[in-house]
């Protein structure tokens, strides 16, 4: 009898498109309106796509009304920017802000698209630390929101290097046409630095085991200019877990590295500084500004700059305490888990001025 040859069963790669370019439906919000309610019911965002948190925390707390004039600090999909639109009910004006060149200018066609026009809505390509100087333009604000971080779309492009997940270039820049990337970073800097940027910017256990494996390879001739070579010498470093906890170690050691690395390139903490220090001076009297923040560094500067200018009378109202999504809202969108809202009202004693 003739032997039966086996055969090997041809891989099935389901009928979903699982790479970021295939999702060409989810790339297409207006048409597909199906498919991206279906996306975001599980539970996932849905390609090229944001999901904003916590908008009805935000807008019951700025209560905006029509004739007012807004600043959204960080436009990124114009969630927010679109629902604080809405409030002022075709009477007002929101400045947009963001530092990302790629993703603003289709948030800012998509708002026109809306019919926002440049009477409803204005967009600067500029770092929310210039606040500034897009007041002394536009002229102090009624309110202002800071949704801090990266947006979904920045995180899931794979070109953009965000994500230890997806294999892309070591990238992490908000803007890519500007400063160093996060591989060109690793260049540069020592490797006693890079040890200090994990322990100051992600507070990481491992800082000096990463440090050691990443430099090592480098200096064996690794290029480690992909997320892919950064994740597997971080995997490398870790390997002398017990199997039982290694796993999770990976995986918390990898966020939190790209996340150093992401503060680092992006200069969070420096641009937030100068945002918050510059705060009371583009709020009108009575004006009201509310924070998202994502990790423990972000919401400390916060939280302290609402301390100290309640104590010095620039605020007459912040936050007794940080404002959490709710559960429903995690289930939904599980990104919005380690969000921390605070909000402050600023004095009607006019204390700053704009030079
Ligand atoms: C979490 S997303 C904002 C999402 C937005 N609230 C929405 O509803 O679609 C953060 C955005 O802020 C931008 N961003 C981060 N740091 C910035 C900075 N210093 N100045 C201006 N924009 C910044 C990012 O490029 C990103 O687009």
């Amino acid at each position: 009898m003739e032997e039966q040859k086996h055969k090997r069963r041809i891989h099935y790669s389901g009928k979903y498109p699982k790479k970021f370019e295939e999702k060409y439906k989810e790339h297409n919000p207006q048409k597909y309106a199906d498919t991206i309610a279906h996306v975001i019911e599980k539970g996932s965002t849905p390609a090229g796509m944001h999901i904003s948190i916590m908008v009805q925390e935000i807008l019951d707390f700025l209560q905006i009304k029509p004739g007012q004039q807004g600043l959204d600090a960080t436009l990124g999909y114009g969630g927010h920017t679109r629902r604080m639109l809405e409030q002022l009910n075709g009477n007002g004006c929101i400045y947009g802000l963001d530092v990302d060149p790629i993703e603003s200018e289709k948030t800012t066609k998509r708002l026109r698209d809306l019919g926002f026009d440049e009477n409803r809505f204005q967009f600067r390509l500029t770092n929310f630390a210039n606040i500034d100087e897009v007041a002394s333009e536009a002229g102090k604000f009624d309110f202002i929101l800071a949704d801090l971080g990266v947006s979904s779309m920045q995180i899931d492009n794979p070109q953009r290097g965000f994500s230890y997940k997806i294999d892309g270039p070591l990238d992490l820049r908000m803007n890519p046409n500007k400063g160093s990337s996060a591989a060109q970073r690793l260049r540069e800097i020592t490797k006693e630095e890079f040890v200090g940027m994990l322990i100051e910017n992600s507070d990481e256990p491992y800082a000096q085991e990463i440090a050691d494996k990443v430099f090592f390879r480098m200096q064996k001739g690794a290029a480690m200019d992909t997320t892919t070579e950064l994740r597997e010498a971080i995997e490398a470093a870790l390997v002398y877990l017990s199997k039982d906890e290694r796993a999770e170690a990976v995986k918390k050691s990898c966020q939190r590295t790209f996340q150093a690395l992401r503060i680092d390139v992006n200069s969070e903490f420096e641009v937030l500084y100068a945002f918050l220090d510059k705060l009371p001076s583009v709020l009108k009297p009575g004006g009201r500004v509310a924070i998202l923040t994502f990790h423990s560094g972000e919401d400390r500067l916060v939280k302290r700059a609402f301390k100290e200018g309640y104590q010095n009378g620039i605020y007459s109202e912040i936050c007794r305490d940080v404002i959490r999504p709710s559960a429903q809202e995690c289930r939904m969108n599980p990104r919005a888990k380690s969000t921390k809202m605070r909000w402050a009202v600023r004095s009607t004693a006019d204390l700053c001025t704009i030079d």
